[in-house]
């Protein structure tokens, strides 16, 4: 890959700020004929990790643009003020000054701070002049399942509450049932309790039991107008995959194609590596093109990603910074 278009300042200096999915009515003849073959996608998700080598020289630049791209989440049922805090110091100065320093990196944030409702307050206090925004995982997350109504309320006190984005999550029965229209119909309701949130649909793809499903679910949420449509909440068995990732950047492509609308993407749950991050990013520019590697349109879901990403840095820095860094940062 060639040097990432990255600036000093992280996300906050570039660039464009893609305007909200407006949505469009529910097709649910597009809907129904989406397919996903399964076996294609399997065997092209397996050459993905070793098709495309980052150069040496211009890895701890992608590195850095992997940064801007982490949604710094904590979601724990022992979640603090303190904890919450401790993030946000994370978030506003990911990588030692020094690090930055040599990477000519100073400035650097991840991309936003993600947690729960009740951790909002703390983490917009903690935030404030940083231009991070938080983003808060609401309506009953991880199942989904508390009474409707007061998912619908969540997300209001959430936005009340500071958050930027919301990141909600669906209803599995309705994918599972093929009962679009209710899909269609929840999102749609809870986008615009979002006001002017972004709002990220969490798809839960580990429980949609087919790549198909997941293609239609897809498609649905961005028709209801989800900004990004996600992965996974972290807490099903199975999170993001390679291939779940291949499907739903596919229609993310179709929906635009069809819409002129672009949509964005969080992968999301068991990205731990820095590699793994760079496999991302790489896909995303295959199939998407570099538009696609902004914060208003990539986004990482990850809780412990940064921490090997800072090693990897480390580890540059200190023995492996090369000249090269310097002039493909020109
Ligand atoms: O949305 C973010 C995920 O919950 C984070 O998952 P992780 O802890 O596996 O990185």
């Amino acid at each position: 890959m060639q040097t990432p278009t990255i600036s000093a300042e992280g996300h906050q200096l570039p660039t464009a700020i893609e305007p909200r999915n407006p949505g469009m009515e529910l097709d649910l003849d597009w809907v129904r004929t989406a397919q996903a073959n399964t076996s294609a996608i399997e065997r092209r998700a397996k050459t993905l990790p070793g098709r495309r080598s980052v150069k040496k020289e211009y890895q701890a630049a992608w590195l850095c643009k992997a940064i801007s791209l982490i949604d710094l989440t904590t979601l724990s049922g022992d979640d603090s003020e303190g904890r919450v805090e401790r993030l946000c110091a994370k978030a506003k100065q990911p990588v030692r000054a020094d690090i930055l320093e040599a990477l000519d990196m100073t400035g650097l944030t991840t991309g936003a701070v993600c947690v729960y409702h009740d951790m909002i307050e703390s983490a917009v206090a903690s935030l404030k002049g940083s231009g991070i925004p938080v983003a808060a995982v609401s309506t009953g997350f991880p199942a989904g399942l508390s009474p409707y109504h007061l998912r619908i309320a969540e997300i209001g006190e959430s936005v009340k509450a500071g958050a930027e984005e919301i990141d909600i999550v669906i209803t599995r029965r309705h994918v599972l049932q093929g009962n679009w229209q209710a899909l269609y119909d929840e999102m749609k309701e809870m986008r615009d309790a979002c006001g002017d949130a972004h709002v990220k649909a969490i798809l839960a793809t580990g429980e949609l039991g087919t790549l198909r499903n997941v293609a239609r679910a897809s498609l649905v949420c961005m028709m209801a107008g989800a900004d990004f449509i996600k992965t996974s909440t972290g807490k099903e068995s199975v999170n993001a995959t390679l291939p779940v990732s291949l499907v739903m950047i596919r229609a993310i492509r179709d929906y635009y194609d069809r819409t002129g609308h672009r949509v964005g993407y969080k992968p999301a749950g068991g990205i731990s590596k820095a590699k793994d991050a760079l496999v991302y990013l790489s896909l995303m520019k295959d199939e998407l093109g570099d538009r696609w590697l902004q914060p208003d349109l990539f986004r990482f879901g990850a809780s412990s990603l940064l921490n090997d990403i800072e090693r990897q840095l480390e580890h540059h820095v200190s023995g492996h910074y090369s000249a090269g860094y310097r002039h493909a940062m020109a």
